[in-house]
């Protein structure tokens, strides 16, 4: 079996549980060989963000255009973008690369509720990036933003908006329930012409939950290029984080939502 090349284009996070940190340790754990283009440089720790520092859209072309130029890429994670400027050295290096299996988290707020990507940039996520997606993973304050619209209150409201996210053009939306006040931890994959998929895990009785959403779609990018199709992918990523959210009250790492415990996965 030949070795899955896996690219995060993301920011960083010095405690290590979210950003391209957290998404090394998922490729890692799932046995990817993780590769990184840095969008911005974050002061940040368990207990939120201090500051942020964007990289200059010209340096993170050429960062994709030096790495992209020797190593083949697998599948790609899209996290934090920062602004707009970044959306669109993003956008141009996925084209003139041609890359597969791109995965756009389409992260704006972190959970302590610091902005990681400027509120008019929102507009060329969804116009420049959404587009060139195969899959598309936000929660339900996310989807919101990207719509203009209230947040869905339960799973047929989150079924209509991944729906109309489609339209906004990427290839399918798996639209996250962490944030619905529901027994279970229900997530939707929705693609046109088919009916919804939902992937439902216990919700885990856990403070420490920082990084969920980065490590969702960086094991999903994972195992993208190491699974029949996008649901298998899916249903084993779901499971990763499901454990790891479970071992996460084993760390001692800050005073904050403390992270999930990436582990070495068994299959
Ligand atoms: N306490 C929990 N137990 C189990 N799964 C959870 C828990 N909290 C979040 N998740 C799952 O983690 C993933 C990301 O969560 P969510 O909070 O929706 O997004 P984000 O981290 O981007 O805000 C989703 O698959 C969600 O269902
Ligand atoms: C650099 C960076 N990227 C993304 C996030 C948001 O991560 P998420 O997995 O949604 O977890 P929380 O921060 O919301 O706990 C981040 N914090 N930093």
């Amino acid at each position: 079996m030949g070795s899955f090349n896996i690219l995060s284009i993301a920011g960083t996070d010095p405690s290590g549980g979210a950003g391209i940190q957290a998404d090394l340790k998922a490729f890692s754990a799932l046995g990817g060989y993780g590769t990184t283009v840095v969008t911005a440089l974050v002061a940040q720790t368990t207990t939120g963000v201090a500051a942020v520092h964007p990289v200059p859209p010209e340096f993170v072309t050429r960062q994709l255009t030096t790495l992209l130029d020797d190593v083949r890429i697998d599948a790609v994670k899209i996290g934090m973008l920062a602004d707009t400027g970044v959306i669109e050295a993003v956008a141009a290096a996925l084209d003139a690369y041609r890359l597969r299996n791109v995965v756009l988290d389409p992260v704006m707020v972190a959970k302590s509720g610091d902005r990681l990507l400027a509120a008019e940039a929102i507009e060329g996520l969804r116009t420049v990036l959404l587009p060139r997606a195969d899959l598309i993973t936000p929660n339900l304050p996310e989807a919101a933003d990207l719509l203009g619209e209230d947040e869905a209150a339960d799973l047929e409201e989150m079924e209509e908006q991944a729906r109309r996210l489609l339209k906004l053009g990427p290839a399918r939306v798996l639209l996250k329930g962490g944030h619905l006040s529901t027994g279970d931890s229900t997530d939707l994959l929705v693609e046109p012409d088919a009916p919804a998929v939902p992937f439902t895990a216990e919700r885990v009785p856990t403070e420490n939950t920082h990084g969920t959403g980065c490590t969702l779609s960086s094991a999903i990018a994972a195992l993208l290029p190491q699974r029949a199709g996008v649901a298998e992918a899916v249903r084993d990523a779901k499971s990763y984080l499901t454990e790891a959210l479970r071992r996460a009250d084993d760390l001692e790492v800050g005073r904050g939502k403390g992270p999930v415990h990436h582990f070495h996965a068994w299959w």
